[in-house]
């Protein structure tokens, strides 16, 4: 017998194993052998599109090193936070990887294709203040993300900032989609517990977030 929740479901849109506020977490999302893939497959893009420490419009760099797949990607400088068709070193971005675009077609929910993919790079000590997702055009198209290597403290918040939060861990292979409730939530990484994965040869963390910029 279907729930109300499921048949809001488009057909052929994986169940979220836990919701926590809106954001549905699939936990184990991804395999040990499709993680290392993933990785090979950000070797790639990071060799095209390196990552950099993105200054932010206050004038300190952030402790996340970033870079971007898509035909647009995010980046942040004393001008702001925005999407841009060029790394800062003048190239476009590479092609979002198929592996990536595999993991949107089956839990997004929409047929529409992100155009960003942007890729977080946590090293120790690394993290990320609670923040809203609103750089995009359309808040209607969620946010999915995947995480890689070492297990990371994200916090959830609420529509405005302040209020109480909920801290969930998200370990390599977990998949989450931010959309509706979700979309517009703060949202941050509060820590990466180092070293509590081997997927990474130095450990650390990446995060990948698909996002429809346009
Ligand atoms: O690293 C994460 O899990 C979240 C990243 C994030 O919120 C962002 O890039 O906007
Ligand atoms: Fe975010």
């Amino acid at each position: 017998m279907e729930n109300a929740e499921d048949a809001e479901r488009p057909a052929g849109v994986a169940v979220p194993s836990r919701d926590i506020r809106g954001f549905a977490l699939h936990d184990g999302w991804l395999g040990s052998a499709e993680q290392a893939a993933l990785v090979e497959d950000l070797r790639g893009v990071i060799a095209a599109a390196p990552l950099f420490s993105p200054m932010t419009p206050y004038g300190k760099p952030m402790s996340v090193r970033m870079t971007s797949a898509g035909s647009l990607g995010w980046v942040s400088d004393r001008r702001g936070y925005r999407y841009a068709p060029l790394h800062p070193e003048g190239t476009p971005w590479p092609p979002i990887p198929d592996r990536v675009l595999a993991v949107w077609r089956a839990v997004s929910g929409v047929a529409r294709l992100p155009d960003c993919c942007l890729i977080n790079f946590y090293g120790e000590g690394a993290r990320m203040g609670m923040h809203q997702d609103r750089d995009e055009a359309d808040f209607g198209w969620p946010v999915v993300s995947i995480s890689l290597g070492d297990d990371a403290l994200f916090r959830i918040g609420n529509l405005e900032r302040g209020g109480r939060t909920e801290s969930v861990w998200l370990r390599s292979g977990d998949v989450m989609v931010m959309g509706s409730a979700a979309r517009l939530a703060y949202h941050g990484v509060d820590r990466v517990a180092f070293g509590t994965s081997t997927l990474l040869p130095k450990a650390g963390r990446i995060n990948l977030t698909m996002r429809v910029a346009t």
